[in-house]
């Protein structure tokens, strides 16, 4: 499903966190929106996911405004955010049925749904444990299968690995990526970890309310130079912030 972010600033109160951000995604694989600390990527997932009200833009999924069709778009939409919000103290499956109870689910269909999630995350055998007694990897691979009970075509995961160790934030970033393929989601994956992003991922470098580039990593990278993503990163934030004359 596409993603279409237009003209879209966002301020708290005097404080402007977007300013004017144009992209778009690719539909069916993982879109890294990268950027460091306060660059306003959890501000656009607030916004995509209607957390807050758009102020100024527009985002369009498939072509459709969420300004004009919200629950529509609510619906094509899981969301992982930054700070878990699983209930420490109920299992793995009474936190789906849970959500799953939100949104309306019936209680067969939520059965069905949930055994589907927990079998395609790897998790039907943790699934009567507390959520507390989970590491972090597994805790979000809960959270992502919360995300997708619903069956949404659009999943955002909101710096989805931080806190975890190396090996578990690689195995998520590749468990996100087989997820793509096998279901044709559409990912938003935001972060601030270069390792995070494949060489031919489709990315938005974010730096202080701004879109600096997009394109695809190798190719902002400027492979025939051999430039990393890093120096990229610095080079393009520089340009995006000098003066015109
Ligand atoms: N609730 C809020 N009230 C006031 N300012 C905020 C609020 N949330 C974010 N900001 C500010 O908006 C800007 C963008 O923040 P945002 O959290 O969207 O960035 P981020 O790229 O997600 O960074 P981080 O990874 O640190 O969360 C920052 O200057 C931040 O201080």
């Amino acid at each position: 499903m596409s993603i279409c972010v237009q003209g879209v600033s966002f301020a708290y109160g005097e404080r402007q966190a977007l300013r004017q951000v144009d992209f778009s995604c690719q539909p069916g694989c993982l879109n890294a929106l990268l950027g460091p600390n306060g660059a306003g990527k959890s501000t656009l997932v607030a916004l995509l996911s209607r957390l807050y009200d758009l102020q100024q833009g527009d985002i369009l999924l498939d072509g459709l405004s969420i300004r004009q069709h919200p629950r529509a778009a609510l619906r094509q939409l899981g969301v992982v955010f930054q700070q878990s919000t699983l209930d420490l103290d109920l299992s793995v499956r009474q936190n789906l049925a849970y959500h799953a109870a939100l949104h309306g689910l019936s209680r067969r269909e939520a059965a069905q749904r949930i055994d589907a999630e927990l079998a395609r995350q790897q998790l039907g055998e943790r699934q009567h444990e507390r959520v507390r007694a989970l590491n972090g990897g597994h805790r979000r691979r809960v959270e992502i299968a919360r995300a997708l009970l619903h069956q949404p075509r659009i999943l955002l995961l909101d710096e989805a690995s931080v806190g975890l160790d190396q090996a578990s934030r690689r195995a998520l970033n590749q468990h996100v990526r087989a997820l793509c393929d096998e279901q044709q989601l559409t990912v938003i994956w935001t972060t601030h970890l270069l390792d995070e992003i494949l060489p031919s991922d489709p990315v938005v470098m974010l730096n202080r309310g701004r879109v600096v580039a997009q394109g695809q990593a190798d190719a902002l990278s400027n492979g025939a130079t051999q430039e990393s993503l890093s120096d990229a990163f610095e080079r393009l934030s520089r340009a995006s912030e000098e003066p015109a004359l």
